[in-house]
């Protein structure tokens, strides 16, 4: 591992990318017969039996094993990677919830002698890497070992029609590191070539790595025809809009000329706002809205005062576009606020995923809901692409050792972090990787915002 190390650290930060070691050198770099990785384990997966969700401590479950190389397969690429961050998909699979994520390592393993190898009592966890290749597979024609990349977690099978105009569609869709195994959050990973982006050249590994998963599922969620197709001047509704998804939607409303109302539980989240450049900013802890009276009824009063509220700071208008997550919690609410054919899009249900809302809200006033789940093949590419150009910027607040993972997902867990928190796999300190210093001294101040608050 230390040789491989070495290639890529000898790699000039002033190349602007171009390998100083070529592509053969990389090939003929021995590969080493196990790495390290993060994993929950298939014994384990009763570990917190009893105990509530938020008990449920990632600290005990993912543990650091050192693990065979898994064989390279047709299509494939084997990736160093440099760093990862944490998803809250890592924190699902941590706490074993709503599903241990060895049903879908089962299941995966069951469509072919390839995919078998995914089916093992321990499951390598992430879906971000930044890196570089070292090895692809046969078929692989459009990258080579040495090229620095990051990686998408779309994995598709594409045998089917049914994912031909959309790759989200494919029936054999999975989620990288959580659906598949041979994550990122390791120090080696297998992906298919597919899934292989560019790494943006302005940042650092771990800048890299932060931002392929949420930035790809807020673009196809909020900005693409596929989910709620945003246009300039809309009013635009984000809750949790500090956290992963929500600090990537931020800067795709103010990028888009939409008008961001952005909801978040913390006078420091606030400021992160104001400093990205939003306006109509809630507290909603501040402010105190009890949307639920009890466990089982909810309390139209208080969406009125949020609905109230938000006229308030958009000059009396209601809201076009709800971008949701929080699910059973604030999905009444979220109903209840949009304006008149306007559009309610959620890819997830962190509090919950039994939702109720007062359907006359829904039906009466023409509006619609839209289900999302990542992002395409071409959506993914397009997201990276403007964080290449520096349209959209990480935000990477913390970074922890590989080691320290169980506390990363923990802080996540437990809503304790901002915007993204990363992940050093083999990089041994913050701040490597970064081709173009000039590109990133334009873009630093925004690159940093999240740092260290
Ligand atoms: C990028 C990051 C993303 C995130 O962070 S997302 C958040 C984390 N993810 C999650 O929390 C999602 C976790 N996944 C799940 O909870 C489950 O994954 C699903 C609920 C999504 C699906 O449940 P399941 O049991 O895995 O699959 P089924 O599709 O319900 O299949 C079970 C059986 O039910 C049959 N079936 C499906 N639809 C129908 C139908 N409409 N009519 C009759 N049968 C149906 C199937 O065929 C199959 O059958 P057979 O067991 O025999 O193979
Ligand atoms: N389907 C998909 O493709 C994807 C789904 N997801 C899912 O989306 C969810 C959020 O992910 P991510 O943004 O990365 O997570 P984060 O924890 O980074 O951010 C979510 C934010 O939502 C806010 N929030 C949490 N709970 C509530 C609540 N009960 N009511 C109101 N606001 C709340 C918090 O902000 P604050 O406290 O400031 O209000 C929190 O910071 C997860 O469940 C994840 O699995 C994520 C990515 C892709």
């Amino acid at each position: 591992m230390k040789e491989i190390l070495d290639a890529i650290q000898s790699q000039s930060a002033s190349n602007s990318g171009s390998a100083a070691v070529t592509a053969a050198d990389f090939a003929a770099l021995p590969l080493p017969e196990s790495y390290r990785a993060v994993t929950v384990h298939k014994d384990e997966t009763e570990m917190f039996a009893g105990l509530s969700t938020r008990d449920k401590d990632p600290r005990k479950s993912l543990h650091v094993d050192e693990v065979p190389v898994p064989e390279l397969g047709p299509g494939e690429a084997l990736v160093a990677v440099m760093a990862s961050s944490v998803n809250y998909n890592s924190v699902w699979t941590s706490i074993f919830e709503p599903l241990s994520t060895f049903g879908f390592l089962e299941r995966y393993g069951k469509l072919s002698e390839l995919t078998k190898r995914h089916d093992l009592p321990y499951h390598i966890i992430g879906s971000d890497l930044a890196g570089v290749v070292l090895r692809t597979g046969p078929g692989v024609n459009a990258w080579q070992p040495g090229d620095e990349v990051v990686a998408h977690c779309l994995s598709v099978e594409l045998e089917s029609s049914d994912g031909h105009n959309d790759t989200m569609l494919d029936p054999e869709q999975r989620i990288w590191g959580f659906e598949t195994n041979f994550g990122g959050l390791a120090e080696l990973a297998l992906v298919k070539s597919n899934q292989l982006m560019p790494k943006p050249a302005h940042l650092s590994w771990e800048e890299a790595a932060a931002p392929g998963l949420v930035n790809s599922t807020a673009y196809r969620q909020l900005v693409s025809r596929n989910g709620a197709g945003m246009k300039q001047g809309d009013n635009v509704l984000i809750w949790g809009a500090s956290g992963g998804l929500g600090s990537y939607a931020t800067q795709f409303a103010l990028a888009g000329g939409a008008n961001p109302i952005c909801v978040v539980s913390s006078p420091q989240k606030a400021e992160i706002c104001r400093a990205m450049g939003a306006e109509a900013i809630i507290d909603r802890n501040a402010e105190d809205y009890k949307f639920w009276k009890d466990e089982h009824t909810q309390d139209p009063k208080e969406w009125k005062r949020f609905g109230k509220r938000i006229r308030e700071l958009t000059g009396g208008e209601d809201i076009d576009i709800v971008f949701e997550h929080p699910g059973r919690e604030t999905f009444g609410a979220s109903v209840y606020v949009t304006r008149k054919g306007g559009t309610i899009t959620t890819c997830a249900s962190t509090s919950g995923y039994m939702h109720e809302y007062d359907n006359r809200y829904l039906w009466m006033s023409l509006k619609r809901i839209i289900g999302s789940h990542f992002a395409n093949y071409r959506e993914a590419w397009e997201a990276n692409r403007l964080i290449a150009k520096g349209k959209i910027h990480p935000t990477l607040s913390k970074v922890y050792s590989l080691e320290d993972t169980g506390q990363a997902a923990y802080d996540v867990h437990r809503n304790l972090h901002q915007g993204k928190v990363g992940v050093l796999c083999l990089a041994p300190e913050e701040g490597l990787g970064v081709r173009d210093p000039e590109m990133r001294a334009k873009h630093v101040e925004a690159i940093n915002r999240f740092r260290n608050i």
